[in-house]
């Protein structure tokens, strides 16, 4: 049995005067599943976040968030946590106060007991008792996604949690939404990383000017790509040179074999690519290294946004 959507969004538009951010968006996320938003600058993902956090009702179109109809009225809602545009937080304060007063704030004493736990699952222990003020753009979004999990959400929604994160930062952030997903929360993210995408995401969205452009599993969307380009090295970069270019469907790329006469870079579609590794293999050439040059993920990404972004 399929599980049940944390988020059902339908025909979902929001203007603000003439400039349409949203444009009769679907979207719909099973609970338990980490999906991904992304798109160019202004393509609407902030936008869409903050109707999921009840930071602005839309103009049209029907939102159903945890199995409830999303009313009208501004409010977070039941169930529900995370941020746009950054964490709220009190600079003045330490990273333990920060949380200790939003706990107050909704007089829950449970919250409380979960600051601990909280500052240590985003790996702000050390630091707990430092005033936010003194963070690093990385440590607040942390300390963001700590107050978001005092909440004990159902759905989280992070507007680019991964900004400003060191490789430690990532790794907690990772970690954190990981077992949240497991546990059964929704999470609903926007990146411009796609490698944060490929490593969290089971399916993504991909918004252009207000409009979902894909939406689906991530390897469908790799699956639907085009040709790409391959870094090639091999054990006779001359003779690999001379084999792929004989190869059907096989286009070398001249200018990188100028810049580096070790590494040759072919653009093709699998099969063709297959086939020059079976040649190269029959001629006694090593292949040692053999990866694309962007991963096929932003490859797909790049092909399906820059339709939309000639047309504006
Ligand atoms: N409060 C607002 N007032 C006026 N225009 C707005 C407002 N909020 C968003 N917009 C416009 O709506 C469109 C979508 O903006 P939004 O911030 O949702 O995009 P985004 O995908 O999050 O972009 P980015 O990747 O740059 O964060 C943009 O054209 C933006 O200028």
């Amino acid at each position: 049995m399929d599980a049940p959507l944390a988020i059902r969004a339908a025909g979902l538009t929001k203007c603000f005067g003439n400039v349409v951010a949203l444009d009769g968006i679907h979207l719909d996320v099973p609970q338990g599943q980490i999906h991904g938003l992304v798109g160019p600058n202004g393509a609407g993902k902030t936008t869409l976040l903050g109707l999921l956090l009840g930071l602005a009702a839309a103009d049209s179109g029907r939102l159903e968030i945890l199995g409830t109809p999303v009313a009208r009225a501004l409010a977070a809602p039941e169930g529900v946590a995370g941020f746009v545009d950054g964490p709220g937080l009190y600079p003045s304060l330490t990273a333990r106060q920060n949380l200790a007063a939003l706990a107050a704030l909704h007089g829950d004493d449970a919250r409380t007991s979960g600051i601990d736990d909280a500052l240590d699952q985003v790996g702000l222990t050390d630091v707990a008792d430092d005033r936010a003020n003194g963070f690093s753009l990385g440590m607040r979004q942390r300390l963001g996604l700590a107050a978001a999990l005092l909440a004990r959400p159902r759905l989280l929604v992070l507007d680019e949690p991964a900004n400003g994160l060191d490789p430690a930062g990532t790794r907690h952030v990772h970690r954190v939404l990981t077992r949240l997903a497991a546990e059964g929360t929704s999470v609903v993210l926007s990146s411009h990383r796609m490698d944060d995408l490929e490593a969290l995401c089971s399916e993504v969205t991909i918004l252009a000017t207000g409009r979902v452009v894909f939406s689906g599993p991530l390897g469908k969307l790799a699956a639907e790509n085009r040709e790409l380009d391959y870094r090639l090295r091999t054990s006779d970069p001359q003779a690999a040179c001379r084999l792929a270019t004989d190869t059907a469907g096989i286009h070398v790329d001249d200018d990188a074999g100028a810049r580096d006469a070790q590494v040759l870079v072919v653009r093709a579609l699998v099969p063709a690519l297959d086939e020059l590794v079976a040649r190269l293999i029959n001629a006694g050439i090593a292949v040692r290294e053999l990866a694309p040059v962007v991963s096929p993920l932003e490859a797909a990404f790049l092909a399906l946004i820059e339709p939309q972004e000639t047309d504006r």
